[in-house]
């Protein structure tokens, strides 16, 4: 079966002037993130995977280079249309969950789908993601695991064409950890959601569909992975 491409990276770079000194965040990146993939972008602090997640989510700007979603350039779009790109096709999910501390579960979900155009049903999700008799807590009476969950509700409730995960098992324990990466797993697969994940711990690699590695802002592998391991029979 061909493969759709979703995302084109063309030729990406991003610089910054740091007094005398250039830092180079990313040098000449070049790949395609196919729909329904489940991508893991691999590499070392520094490496450059925040940069680039950034400019993927319509977050920065690069200093050369384009990153198209479909056939739109998104990286010619200017402020206004970069705010409805990340409002309607990406949905984020961060390291330290970034839920808002006077809003329920709910409600967290709620607000993020009040102002896209195509939601799914919120109930719905949150059963689904097993969070139907927390919904009406606050994150403070939340574990970390499940405001992570809050969380990744809130970015598939948008309906996103696209998963933009910053180290989203970065501040839990092993255990916790993994049964985010099975949900995730769920939601890339039922939910048919295109995911990429950036990390620093290989371990979580064994699982996708396709690992990028990166080192010093650039691409040093991009292969398929052919002994993929789901998520509950990862260590480390
Ligand atoms: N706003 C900035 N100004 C100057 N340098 C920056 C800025 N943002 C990132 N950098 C530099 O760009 C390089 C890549 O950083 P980036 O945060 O993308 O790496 P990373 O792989 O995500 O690291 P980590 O896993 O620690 O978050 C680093 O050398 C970093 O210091």
């Amino acid at each position: 079966m061909k493969k759709e491409v979703l995302m084109r990276i063309n030729k990406l770079s991003k610089y910054y002037q740091m007094g005398e000194v250039k830092v180079k965040a990313l040098q000449d990146i070049t790949f395609e993130i196919y729909k329904g993939e489940f991508v893991v972008i691999l590499g070392p602090s520094g490496s450059g995977k925040s940069t680039l997640l950034n400019i993927l989510g319509g977050m920065d700007k690069p200093t050369a280079g384009q990153v198209f979603l479909e056939d739109e350039e998104i990286t010619a779009f200017d402020e206004k249309r970069l705010t409805m790109y990340r409002r309607n096709k990406i949905g984020f999910v961060f390291q330290f969950y970034n839920l808002m501390a006077n809003l329920t579960a709910r409600e967290n979900v709620e607000l993020a789908t009040e102002i896209c155009k195509n939601p799914l049903n919120i109930d719905h999700i949150l059963e689904d993601i097993g969070l139907c008799d927390r919904k009406y807590h606050f994150p403070s009476q939340l574990s970390g695991g499940e405001q992570q969950r809050v969380a990744i509700a809130r970015a598939v409730a948008k309906n996103p064409l696209l998963l933009l995960c910053d180290e989203p098992t970065g501040a839990l324990d092993f255990k916790t950890g993994i049964s985010i990466l099975s949900l995730l797993s769920k939601i890339n697969k039922e939910y048919k959601k295109t995911t990429i994940v950036i990390t620093h711990n290989a371990s979580i690699a064994n699982m996708a569909d396709r690992v990028i590695r990166m080192r010093s802002g650039k691409i040093i592998e991009n292969k398929i992975n052919l002994n993929l391991v789901s998520p509950e029979r990862i260590e480390w």
